[in-house]
């Protein structure tokens, strides 16, 4: 497990753009075979991948640093299947996930496992805050997730912004966790940008065509970096932190969110003429 430290927003100016990288983007997730995890410090969220291959199914195994017997001893996960489909293990009961569909797994889960029926479908991301009570494990596939259209054609940015983990569904200590669509011809998100300070954010971008990129954006509102992503990047932005992105083309995102509170309205939105 790699361990990222929290970033101050004066320490930003004085990073190039490697070390930008270094400290946000999160680009190694998803190995055939293995589950690969990213301990940060910012809200202590994790983030990670699991990859299992047919017939070879991977246990979720806790860490140095979480300093616990089971990964779920303190700590809530969200699965979120990136891949085409697969099936996720949790005590023994099975949950078979499509594409889009979440798994929410409470506090105190003692064995989790990643399977595929076909090797290549399965690739699932996994988001993991720190909880303070148990809550119940669920499936909540896409169609069951809280539905809302956003943006519009001229500003290029149509979008729906599907809500699987959030104060009004499935109960959690501290993830708000869902996913957002572009539209075809759409490819600006999170428009206009905003910062929440109650809460970390961290976005994974997915379903990107191999040679098409996403320019993210990040930072002071009047102090932003910019960063080059490709397909199943992801990258952690800071309470004190815009972010925002553009693509080639259309794509889509999983947003996770943990921190202070879980109320996906606080936010402070940023006018567009307000960035530089
Ligand atoms: O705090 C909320 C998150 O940044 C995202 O939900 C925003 C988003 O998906 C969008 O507007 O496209
Ligand atoms: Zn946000």
């Amino acid at each position: 497990m790699k361990v990222r430290h929290a970033t101050h927003p004066s320490e930003l100016e004085g990073l190039d753009s490697d070390r930008l990288r270094d400290r946000f983007v999160v680009d190694d997730l998803f190995v055939e075979g293995e589950v690969s995890l990213l301990y940060s410090h910012e809200d202590r969220m994790v983030v990670g991948g699991a990859v299992p291959v047919a017939g070879r199914p991977l246990r979720l195994e806790s860490a140095g640093p979480l300093r616990a017997e089971h990964f779920c001893e303190r700590r809530e996960l969200a699965v979120v299947c990136v891949g085409r489909a697969g099936h996720v293990e949790v005590d023994g009961h099975r949950y078979d996930l499509a594409h889009m569909d979440v798994l929410y797994v409470g506090r105190g889960a003692r064995d989790v496992v990643f399977g595929a029926e076909t090797t290549g479908d399965a690739v699932f991301y996994l988001v993991s805050a720190l909880s303070h009570a148990a809550h119940p494990t669920t499936l909540v596939p896409l169609d069951q997730a809280h539905r809302t259209e956003a943006g519009a054609q001229e500003t290029a940015n149509r979008r729906v912004i599907y809500k699987h983990v959030h104060a009004d569904g499935v109960p959690s200590s501290q993830l708000v966790l869902g996913i957002t669509v572009l539209e075809p011809g759409s490819v600006w998100n999170s428009m206009p940008p905003h910062v929440h300070d109650r809460r970390t954010e961290v976005y994974l971008y997915f379903d990107l065509p191999s040679e098409d990129r996403i320019v993210h954006m990040m930072g002071q509102p009047d102090s932003t970096r910019s960063m080059v992503l490709r397909d199943r990047q992801a990258v952690i932005s800071p309470s004190w932190s815009v972010h925002f992105g553009v693509g080639t083309r259309n794509y889509a995102f999983v947003w996770a969110m943990a921190g202070e509170n879980q109320s996906f309205a606080d936010m402070d939105q940023v006018p567009v003429s307000a960035l530089s």
